[in-house]
């Protein structure tokens, strides 16, 4: 048998936490690729910040080499992918590179919302999804009827599906064989010219940039000089290989393979994620078709904190960017904050990831505004403007109607929860569409929901409320008209503009009033009393005061000279006066954040 036929491309998918890395750990341990010593738990989550959130976020290759019962040596790339909601666009980047995807269910959970939604990502790119039952191990698990739930909600035969304990690493070769028996081999001619789709890139200090390639047609090999179809730009291969698990460099990759191509490419913007790779010498027709552009949901201004430069900031910017194509900034500017940048991601999770990211792998000092959602105003006009900063909202005299965005969500839990998820999204100003029984167990429940509620903490909410049953996914649904208003917060009577946030109107005084409370609390007190209101246009929904740190300037006075007592009580008022013409409110840089985590 030949290379391309002793092949397997394949994903894991699985709803959050049913053991897709553990998974993987154990494929890699199986292989033998490192040794139990070297076994770092979940290797494949290579990024501290995954370990501590215990969630995959960047997509990670892997080659597995296997000696299969048939006695062939099989090669088996295997992709990791994210399983959280947020990341469902690198789900789906990653899965173009493979032919089949293996779907983790967990015996005790059985199918959630994430499952079904990463099986139909998978059908979209025609893969062959093969089921796989995991932990196995625990006494609530309940295989036969998980199985029966795949086989009714999915319509996938679970029948011959590997019963696992991927923890204890129970029938792990199942998993393999299954893999190499079903899992179609890659096709596509080594002998035409080369044709390769770039699926994720990183950074590196030495190699400059490296594409993570799947190879459809063709060779390319170190030396070759290959061309981006969609730049133009042409490069001489410096290396080629595959990850195992380390960089580890082969002689070629031809049709069929997955692995990295360096070619001391230091323009991070002419390595683009979607791109296809050729021959510049002896070039394909066509370009693959490459990936849908992952739109941002969400926006927030990202600006330099205290003695950071603004320059650091958009080159760290910019190399996250190489390997997070949903990443997206420009650069705006605050009357608060000074010169930063509008930065625009997939969800909050995404968010609060790459705003970690900055400060901890590039240690920038930054301070981050309110997230929001992108709002389409039509002005009196008839112009239509798109929003996503609250500050250029137009004037309220000149808007003739607010559209916001709304997603269609499917919830999944526990039958005795129903009430309780009804409940959130009524207070979320959710509309519900229909209730279906999954089982005798569970209700899928499908609503549409404004997406400036959905992405502050809809999410953990409803984890907290279901006490963890409760599971989530949404997309894009469209636009409707809804009362919505700016709400302008103002420290000693000056509005702050990164303070401001687009607000539905039955919310705009409750908000208010949590934010002066919290931005009471974060705000330290000054030598005179700090006003903090909540605005909506020229009414004020809310007010909260600082008192002044008062100097007790009648300590020295004794006895009862009341003219004298007058006067210095006068000088103390004067003092104050000034402070508070001249002298600046001191407003941490956490406060920016705070509107972000109001508990409502
Ligand atoms: N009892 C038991 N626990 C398991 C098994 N497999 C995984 N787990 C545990 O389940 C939890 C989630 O496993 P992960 O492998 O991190 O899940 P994941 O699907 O990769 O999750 P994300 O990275 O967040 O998408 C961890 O605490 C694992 O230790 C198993 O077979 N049995």
């Amino acid at each position: 048998m030949d290379k391309q036929n002793r092949t397997r491309n394949f994903s894991i998918i699985a709803h959050i936490d049913h053991g897709k890395s553990t998974l993987a750990d154990r494929l890699i341990q199986y292989t033998g690729l490192v040794s139990d010593r070297e076994m770092k738990s979940q290797l494949l989550d290579n990024m501290d910040l995954e370990r501590e959130r215990g969630i995959t976020i960047k997509l990670q290759n892997v080659r597995l080499i296997y000696k299969a019962k048939d006695g062939n040596e099989y090669y088996l790339n295997l992709i990791d992918t994210p399983g959280h909601v947020d990341f469902n666009y690198e789900v789906s980047r990653s899965l173009v590179a493979c032919e089949g995807a293996l779907l983790v269910v967990d015996a005790a959970q059985g199918v959630e919302a994430q499952t079904l939604a990463n099986v139909y990502l998978a059908l979209d790119q025609d893969l062959e999804i093969l089921p796989v039952i995991n932990k196995i191990d625990l006494p609530s698990a309940r295989p036969d009827e998980v199985k029966e739930e795949i086989e009714d909600i999915i319509g996938l035969d679970a029948s011959e599906a590997p019963l696992i304990s991927a923890k204890s690493g129970l029938n792990i070769q199942d998993v393999l064989e299954d893999i190499v028996a079903n899992v179609p081999a890659p096709t596509g001619d080594i002998n035409k010219p080369l044709k390769a789709l770039i699926f994720d890139s990183y950074y590196d200090a030495y190699k400059g940039v490296v594409a993570y390639v799947r190879v459809f047609e063709g060779e390319v090999k170190k030396g070759m000089t290959i061309e981006m179809m969609n730049t133009k730009k042409k490069f001489e291969v410096t290396e080629v290989g595959v990850m195992a698990p380390g960089a580890t460099e082969l002689d070629s990759l031809s049709a069929g393979d997955v692995g990295y191509i360096a070619a001391s490419i230091k323009d991070i913007r002419s390595c683009h994620v979607g791109d296809t790779i050729t021959d510049a010498n002896n070039k394909t027709q066509e370009p693959l078709e490459g990936y849908k552009k992952a739109t941002p949901m969400v926006y927030c201004g990202i600006y330099p904190g205290e003695g950071e430069k603004y320059e650091n900031v958009r080159d760290c910017l910019e190399k996250l960017q190489v390997n997070d194509a949903a990443l997206e900034f420009e650069s705006e500017t605050s009357a608060a904050l000074g010169f930063g940048f509008r930065c625009g991601f997939l969800g909050l999770l995404h968010l609060e990831i790459i705003q970690e990211r900055l400060e901890r792998e590039f240690n920038l000092n930054l301070v981050t505004t309110a997230p929001s959602v992108i709002y389409r105003v039509t002005k009196n006009d008839g112009e239509v403007v798109m929003v996503q900063n609250p500050a250029n909202l137009p004037e309220v005299s000149e808007i003739r109607m607010i559209e916001e965005p709304i997603v269609k969500a499917d919830i999944i839990a526990p039958k005795d929860f129903v009430g309780i998820v009804m409940e959130l999204c009524q207070e979320r100003r959710g509309t519900m569409l229909h209730m279906e029984y999954i089982d005798e167990k569970r209700v899928m429940l499908h609503y549409d929901l404004p997406l400036n509620e959905v992405v502050y903490d809809f999410f953990d909410a409803l984890k907290s409320r279901t006490r963890g049953y409760g599971s989530l996914d949404y997309e894009m649904k469209g636009y409707v008209p809804s009362q919505l208003v700016k709400l302008d917060i103002l420290i000693n009577k000056e509005q702050v503009d990164a303070l401001s946030f687009i607000v539905h109107e039955s919310k705009a005084y409750s908000r208010g009033k949590a934010m002066c409370e919290k931005l009471k609390n974060e705000i330290p007190r000054h030598q005179f009393a700090v006003p903090i209101q909540a605005a909506v246009g020229n009414k004020i929904v809310a007010r909260e005061t600082i008192s002044a740190l008062r100097k007790d300037v009648l300590a020295k006075c004794y006895g009862g000279d009341i003219s004298r007592k007058k006067k210095l009580l006068e000088k103390q008022k004067e003092g104050k006066k000034r402070m508070r013409q001249i002298g600046s409110v001191e407003v941490p840089q956490k406060a920016f954040m705070s509107v972000l985590k109001l508990d409502e």
